[in-house]
C-alpha cells in the first residue's frame, strides 16, 4: 500500500492510494485556475488577447459590437475589461459590474465611451493607449487634409464615371497647403505631430487654440490664438482636440458661418464635437468649401447617409491609428495595462483624468 503525505497549507493529509492523491492535485489546480483573474473582452480579433490567455480566464464575445446588455453580461463576475471606443461603458454598466470590475483597457486614446470619472469614484483604474498612436494618426490626418483639398475621392469618381475627357486646365483644382494659415484646434500630441508634418508643405503658418491656459513650447513656431481668430484665418481647420464637456457640439451653424468660405475642415477627432446637421447644411450652402472627416455621428454610417452625398465631403471609417504598427502596439499595451491594474501595479499608460 502506497503512503503519501500531501502538504498544503500548513495542514497534512494522508492518503492510501495513488489514484486518491491525483484526484486531490486536480482539486488543488480547479482552486488555483478559478483565482486568476476573469476578464470580458468585447471583440474576438482584439490584438494582444494571446497574454491576457496566459493569465487570466478570458471570455470573449462572439463577434464585433456587443449591445449594452451583452456588454452588462460578460462583465458579470468579470474583474477587467478589454473594450474598444466603440463599447460605452456608462453608468448603467458600472452599476451593473459594481461588486467586481476593477479595471478597463480601452484600446483608445479617446476615453469619451467611458464614465471614467465615476470609475475614479469606484477605484476602477483605466488603461489607455496614447503616444503609441501619434504618428498614425498625424500621417492619416495628413492623407485626409491632402485628399479632401485636392480632390483625391472626386477626382477618382470622375474617371469611374467616365467623366474625364481630356486634360483640362481648371478642372478637379483645388487649394494647395503651401502658403497657406493652418490651423489646429486641439494642440495635444498628435496636434504637434501634425504642425511638425506640416512645416514639410511650407505653410504660411500655423495657428492653434486649446482650452487650457498658456502656450505649449513647440518645434514648430505655432501660434496660439483664441477660437475666434483660428475659425476666421484658417484656410485650413483640422480638428484633433478629444471630445468632452467644452468641446461636445463646438462646431456648429455659428461656428461654420465664421470660417471663410474657402476653408477646408477637417475631424480626425470624434463625431461628437460638430453638430453634423450644421456641417452638412454648410457644406451644401458653401458656407465653406469642403470637408474631410474621419469620425462621424453616428459610426458606422449607413452608405444611405446624406453626408456621404456631397461631393465636397471626403469621409472614411475611423481608421485615423490603423496601421499595423501602431494596431498590434495599442493591442498589447492594452492587455498589459489590463495585467498591470490587476497586480496593483503601474500601467504602461494608465489615464488619470
Ligand atoms: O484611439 C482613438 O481614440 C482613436 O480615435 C484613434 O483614431
Amino acid at each position: 500500500m502506497h503512503c503519501v503525505r500531501l502538504a498544503l497549507s500548513s495542514r497534512c493529509f494522508v492518503v492510501s492510494n495513488y489514484s486518491r492523491v491525483c484526484s486531490q492535485l486536480v482539486s488543488i489546480r480547479k482552486v488555483m485556475s478559478s483565482s486568476r483573474p476573469k476578464i470580458f473582452v468585447t471583440r474576438d480579433d482584439f490584438p494582444g488577447i494571446e497574454l491576457l490567455k496566459e493569465k487570466a480566464e478570458i471570455e470573449v464575445f462572439k463577434g464585433t459590437q456587443p449591445s449594452k446588455d451583452e456588454i452588462i453580461a460578460g462583465l458579470k463576475g468579470k474583474q477587467a475589461i478589454y473594450c474598444s471606443l466603440n463599447d460605452r461603458i456608462d453608468k448603467d454598466v458600472l452599476d451593473a459590474c459594481k461588486d467586481s470590475l476593477k479595471v478597463i483597457g480601452t484600446m483608445s486614446v479617446g476615453v469619451d465611451h467611458l464614465a471614467w470619472r465615476l470609475c475614479f469614484e469606484r477605484g476602477i483604474r483605466i488603461g489607455y493607449t496614447p503616444i503609441i498612436l501619434t504618428e498614425a494618426v498625424a500621417e492619416l490626418t495628413m492623407a485626409l487634409l491632402l485628399a479632401t483639398s485636392r480632390r483625391l475621392f472626386e477626382a477618382h469618381n470622375e474617371i469611374l464615371q467616365n467623366r474625364w475627357s481630356s486634360w483640362s486646365p481648371m478642372w478637379m483644382c483645388g487649394p494647395g497647403l503651401h502658403e497657406a494659415t493652418v490651423g489646429i484646434f486641439g494642440f495635444g500630441r498628435i496636434g504637434q505631430e501634425v504642425a511638425r508634418k506640416l512645416k514639410a508643405f511650407r505653410v504660411k503658418k500655423i495657428i492653434y487654440s486649446r482650452f487650457s491656459p498658456g502656450e505649449i513650447e513647440n518645434d514648430v513656431g505655432a501660434i496660439k490664438v483664441d477660437a475666434d481668430e483660428l475659425l476666421k484665418e484658417s484656410d485650413f481647420l483640422i480638428v484633433l482636440c478629444s471630445l468632452n464637456e467644452n468641446t461636445q457640439h463646438f462646431f456648429n451653424k455659428d461656428r461654420f458661418a465664421q470660417m471663410k468660405p474657402s476653408a477646408i475642415f477637417i475631424n480626425v477627432s470624434r463625431g461628437g464635437v460638430v453638430v453634423q446637421d450644421d456641417l452638412i447644411d454648410a457644406l451644401k450652402r458653401n458656407v465653406i468649401k469642403a470637408a474631410g472627416l474621419d469620425v462621424t455621428t453616428p459610426e458606422p454610417l449607413k452608405a444611405d447617409h446624406p453626408l456621404l452625398a456631397l461631393p465636397n465631403c471626403v469621409v472614411i471609417p475611423h481608421i485615423g491609428s490603423a496601421t499595423y504598427k501602431s494596431r498590434n502596439e495599442m493591442g498589447e499595451a492594452t492587455s498589459q495595462n489590463i495585467l498591470l491594474g490587476l497586480e496593483g501595479k503601474p500601467m504602461i499608460h494608465e489615464w488619470k483624468g
